[in-house]
């Protein structure tokens, strides 16, 4: 009996075996780790589309961040952190490639992650059933600043010293009981201990830095967690065109339609991964090529703000003619503190972090204040144009900032580069964006107005622009003025007309066929071409300088390949996987 059941085993044993033989090893582990019934989202074809993996790509460079992160920490000495900052650049193999990619994947992150908060406003994905993403989301990118923001100032450069010294100082000039604590925590023995002769006060104030650094990367870690288990849970926001209403989400038993998570979402998300990445390394090794190098007699020097070098040393005689600028991604705050009320008081620091505070815990909470239940964005005049304002004040703040730093911005002035934008995008946006409030009979009759942000933000600008150049040729008629007003006209004349096409069409985006220019047959050819291309390029990478900035035309090399190879990938999604 006994000997009878061990021979079953036996057989199912060889059985199992034999099977897994002849799935193939890959396939065979695949199937022990289930990832057939691992409950992921199914996705429509439609939803192979940039747009809707936004988020995927904040992810993508937040990982490569986090790996070329780790090889920093066993190269980083807190004590020492600009000669060691240098060092890294100078004479580690690769180290300036990982350094420079590190903060550029940091950099490509924040840029990524403001594209995609707009893109989930504009496309109504904040609803419900989705408020927690937002809510998260919001948590996400003050995290992800917060982050940048400590990197950025364990190089112990002017420009991190000083970000450090301006954000201490603002807390501390709230008058917030308890603020002179929190600066204590956040930033130990403060910025005079990076002057200190003594190393170890001076590691004391870089390990805290450091600490903080790697807190916030982890508190991103764990949130991005819970944040991807309940994008897992409804799945990306549907086309307004297939479920117009809230909650809009397709149903288990309309997702069995769809594409299984396995294999084509892997294959379509390395594609974007491996080009994100080749991207984080490719701009700024370039960067720090372009920079210094003579190009028709002119010096190119790139501008502090985003050149991947430190800056000078803190407290040192370079660093006193070096204009204190903030990180990039902190300009607009920085002209945000140069404002003065209109009687003339500067903004009390209290009412800079006040607002900001409120201006951040708003923003979280738009999904329970906009509860229209329509996922089309005329139902939602007031928000959208609130957004389009914050598209908008981000950069006239950060460009005004890096242009007038320090100097104080009078009323009148707000009120010119903030104020006229605001009022035009209101009118634009209440007059041009049809009736409010449809009934669901009259919505499935009428076409759904389709008005992208871009076409409001494109026409407010060059509306502006028009106007300020019509006003100076009116006050002081001239010829340049004259010949600049013709192609503003037209320019004006394309935004206004897309605008109005833009609210009278459909949303017609949800072809399954690819957007691709190149037919099946160019990509069957291309993907064998990437591959010997890639495979010179590796061997030419070999051979590159490992050592010191000529590093990054080895990191500018694998970046290529990195590229190419998602590029490459991205045909094969298209061969297998589009239909003709
Ligand atoms: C476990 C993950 C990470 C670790 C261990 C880590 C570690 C480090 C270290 C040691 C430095 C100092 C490099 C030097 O000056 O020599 C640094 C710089 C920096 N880190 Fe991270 N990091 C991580 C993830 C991130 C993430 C996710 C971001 C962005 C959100 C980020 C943004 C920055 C920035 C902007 C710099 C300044 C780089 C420069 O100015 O050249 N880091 N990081
Ligand atoms: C570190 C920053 C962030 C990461 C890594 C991240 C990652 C992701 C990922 C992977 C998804 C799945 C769908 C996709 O790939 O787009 C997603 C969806 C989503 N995220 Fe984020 N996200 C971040 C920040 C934000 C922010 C700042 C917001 C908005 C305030 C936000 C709101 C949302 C929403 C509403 C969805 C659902 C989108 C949909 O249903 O189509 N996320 N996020």
């Amino acid at each position: 009996m006994e000997e009878r059941e061990e021979k079953n085993k036996n057989e199912e044993t060889e059985r199992e075996e034999k099977n897994n033989k002849s799935q193939g090893f890959f396939n065979a582990i695949l199937d022990r780790v289930g990832i057939n019934e691992a409950p992921l989202f199914r996705t429509p074809d439609y939803m192979y589309n940039v747009s809707y993996w936004l988020g995927g790509l904040v992810a993508a460079s937040f990982v490569y961040t986090v790996i070329t992160g780790l090889i920093l920490l066993l190269l980083y000495e807190p004590a020492n952190a600009y000669a060691q900052t240098q060092a890294i650049i100078n004479t580690i193999p690769y180290g300036a490639v990982i350094l420079f990619s590190h903060l550029y994947g940091a950099y490509i992150m924040i840029i990524l992650v403001y594209i995609h908060m707009f893109r989930n406003f504009f496309k109504g994905s904040y609803k419900k059933p989705r408020e927690l993403q937002w809510v998260t989301g919001i948590l996400l990118l003050a995290l992800t600043l917060g982050a940048s923001f400590f990197g950025y100032s364990l190089v112990g450069d002017v420009l991190g010293i000083n970000a450090v010294d301006i954000g201490s100082s603002l807390l501390i000039g709230t008058g917030f009981p308890g603020a002179t604590t929190v600066v204590g925590w956040l930033f130990g023995p403060g910025i005079d201990a990076v002057e200190s002769s003594n190393p170890i006060v001076r590691s004391e104030f870089f390990d805290r830095i450091l600490g903080w650094h790697i807190i916030m990367v982890a508190l991103i870690g764990l949130l991005f967690v819970f944040h991807l288990m309940l994008s897992e849970r409804y799945g990306m926001t549907p086309s307004s065109k297939e479920k117009p209403y809230v909650p809009a989400y397709y149903s288990k038993e309309e997702q069995q339609r769809f594409n299984p998570w396995w294999p084509r979402n892997f294959v379509y998300m390395l594609s974007l991964v491996l080009m994100t990445w080749g991207i984080i390394l490719i701009v700024p090794d370039v960067l720090a090529n372009l920079n210094g190098a003579v190009i028709f007699g002119t010096k190119i020097q790139l501008p502090l703000v985003i050149n991947p070098f430190p800056a000078p040393q803190a407290f040192t005689t370079a660093a006193i003619h070096t204009q204190p600028y903030p990180p990039w991604f902190f300009l607009f705050l920085y002209k945000f503190v140069d404002f003065l009320l209109p009687n003339g008081i500067p903004l009390l620091p209290s009412m800079v972090v006040a607002i900001l505070v409120v201006g951040l815990v708003v923003l979280m909470l738009i999904p329970f204040f906009e509860n229209s239940n329509i996922m089309y964005l005329n139902s939602r005049k007031f928000w959208t144009w609130v957004m389009c304002v914050l598209i908008y004040s981000l950069i006239a703040l950060s460009v005004w900032g890096y242009f007038y730093p320090g100097v104080p911005a009078p009323f009148t002035e707000q009120a010119e580069v903030l104020g006229i934008p605001a009022i035009i995008m209101a009118v634009l946006i209440y007059f041009l964006g049809g009736k409010k409030k449809k009934t669901e009979k009259q919505l499935a009759n009428t076409q759904i107005p389709k008005v992208t942000p871009t076409s409001i933000l494109g026409t407010s600008v060059v509306s502006l622009l028009f106007a300020g150049t019509f006003g100076d040729f009116l006050l002081k008629p001239n010829l340049l003025g004259l010949l600049l007003l013709f192609p503003l006209g037209v320019l004006v004349y394309h935004y206004v007309s897309k605008l109005v096409k833009g609210f009278n069409n459909h949303d017609n985006n949800l072809s399954t066929k690819s957007e691709f220019p190149i037919t099946k047959k160019m990509a069957f050819f291309a993907i064998p071409v990437i591959l010997v291309i890639t495979i010179i390029l590796f061997v030419l990478m070999l051979r590159l300088p490992s050592v010191g900035v000529a590093s990054t035309y080895a990191g500018i090399d694998l970046g290529v390949i990195m590229f190419l190879w998602g590029y490459a990938i991205n045909l094969y999604h298209y061969l297998v996987y589009v239909k003709d």
